[in-house]
């Protein structure tokens, strides 16, 4: 007797870390590495279906996806549930989890749990890519259904070289953007080619009277657009409040001027301005305080951090208890978590800013056909699943070079990055300025 396509028993978990081209982006802590990895995650179904997903690709995550991926077959893509139980009997070793913050100080405090979650949202993807696929029903509706059918997307302005240092990488055909003109060349561009009505600069870089100028140099070129500036809590309390000072009526919002909650919340009492974050609330233990102290007025959700597409919901369940304003982070991505991400920001009422997306600085991707975005959205799918499709030939090509890699770009280091082009380079301490 043959197996029926609704068999939802999990057959086999493929797991494949792949190296990304990333171009020489700019932050606070330093500088993007030529290649990037990622984690692309596929669950096969006993009915034939295979679901994909994505995360974070770095060794101390598939330390921990290794072992997950072993204890899935047998278990079925709609037990998402117990998907949350089994992430927690996976352990991880203290090594990797330091006392510090995740990838130099970018993504808030890094702890085990973060670690287990973030490798959970990969494969809880995955399942309910799978279980779409068996059922016929888009992700969003197994979400509950969709409030929009198309969701917005903002432009993710970096300063930035035109290349990394001799020439290392992938060319992007992108020019730098090292000055407040640069910045509105790029904004130009992203508008251009994709549509985007809304931005967002990615600061801590410069002096922040030079990150002042070029804000305001986006709003003269982009009147009535929303703008959005983040250093990565590379500031103080009195530099917020200059930058804040200097920037009010012009910012939708200021995100992590500075780091913690503490130093959110004095900045927030006297900022007049939103202050959103992707560091200080990246966990649901955070929430009390920040929300208690009025530490922050926008969350920025992400469902690697919070540990998937149905954690994510409940994220904005809380925000909207709160009254507090939700957005969506994005790091470097491919085609599968931005297909992830439009399909939960399109089944949550409460997502009251354009989303953040590095999609468009990605020039390769692992999708038969890249997601694409028109007037700053993207089309939310009806097809079965994300509505994508992996393509073995591109995932290999990507696989060969994390295979090739001598181990150094296996982990992202935007500071090591850095030091190839300035060799005395320390990851700054905070506050920077
Ligand atoms: O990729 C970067 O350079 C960003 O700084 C990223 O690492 C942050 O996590 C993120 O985009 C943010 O909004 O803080
Ligand atoms: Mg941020």
């Amino acid at each position: 007797m043959s197996t029926p396509a609704k068999d939802l028993t999990i057959t086999d978990v493929r797991l494949t870390p792949v190296l990304v081209a990333d171009p020489p982006l700019l932050n606070t802590q330093g500088v993007h590495q030529p290649y990037t990895p990622r984690l692309i995650v596929e669950v096969e179904t006993a009915g034939g279906h295979t679901g994909v997903g994505e995360t974070y690709g770095d060794t101390k995550y598939l330390e921990l996806a290794r072992p997950f991926a072993d204890s899935l077959p047998g278990r079925r893509v709609s037990d998402l549930n117990g998907l949350t139980e089994l992430a927690g009997q996976v352990s991880v070793a203290a090594r990797r989890v330091e006392t510090g913050v995740d990838v130099g100080g970018l993504r808030g405090v890094q702890t085990a749990e973060k670690l287990r979650l973030s490798v959970l949202s990969g494969f809880e993807v995955a399942c309910l890519d799978a279980l779409g696929k068996a059922t016929g029903m888009p992700v969003h509706a197994l979400l509950g259904g969709r409030v929009r059918d198309r969701v917005e997307y903002s432009a993710y302005l970096f300063y930035r070289w035109a290349e990394h240092p001799g020439g290392a990488g992938e060319p992007d055909g992108w020019d730098e953007a090292t000055d407040p003109a640069g910045v509105v060349r790029q904004a130009r561009r992203l508008a251009d080619e994709h549509g985007f009505t809304s931005f967002k600069l990615k600061g801590g870089v410069y002096e922040p009277e030079e990150e002042i100028a070029a804000v305001r140099a986006l709003a003269e070129a982009f009147p009535g657009c929303p703008l959005r500036l983040d250093p990565n809590g590379a500031w103080s309390v009195p530099t917020s409040l200059q930058v804040a000072d200097a920037l009010r009526g012009t910012l939708q919002y200021l995100e992590d001027p500075a780091s913690g909650t503490p130093a959110m919340a004095e900045v927030a009492r006297a900022a007049g301005i939103p202050l959103a974050t992707n560091m200080c609330v990246t966990t649901l233990g955070e929430i009390p305080e920040a929300f208690f102290q009025g530490a922050v007025q926008v969350v920025l959700s992400d469902h690697h951090y919070w540990g998937g597409l149905r954690a994510t919901r409940e994220l904005a369940a809380l925000c909207r208890t709160f009254g507090v304003g939700l957005s969506m982070h994005s790091n470097t991505h491919l085609g599968i978590s931005l297909a992830a991400m439009t399909h939960v920001a399109a089944t949550v009422p409460n997502l009251d800013y354009a989303c953040d997306s590095h999609y468009p600085w990605q020039t390769e991707d692992v999708l038969t056909s890249r997601l694409a975005f028109r007037d700053g959205h993207v089309t939310v799918s009806d097809a079965p699943g994300l509505g994508v499709t992996l393509d073995p030939d591109r995932l290999a090509v990507l696989h060969e070079r994390w295979l090739s890699d001598d181990g150094t770009m296996r982990d992202r280091d935007d500071a090591a990055a850095m030091r190839v082009a300035s060799p005395a380079w320390v990851t700054p301490n905070v506050p920077r300025w």
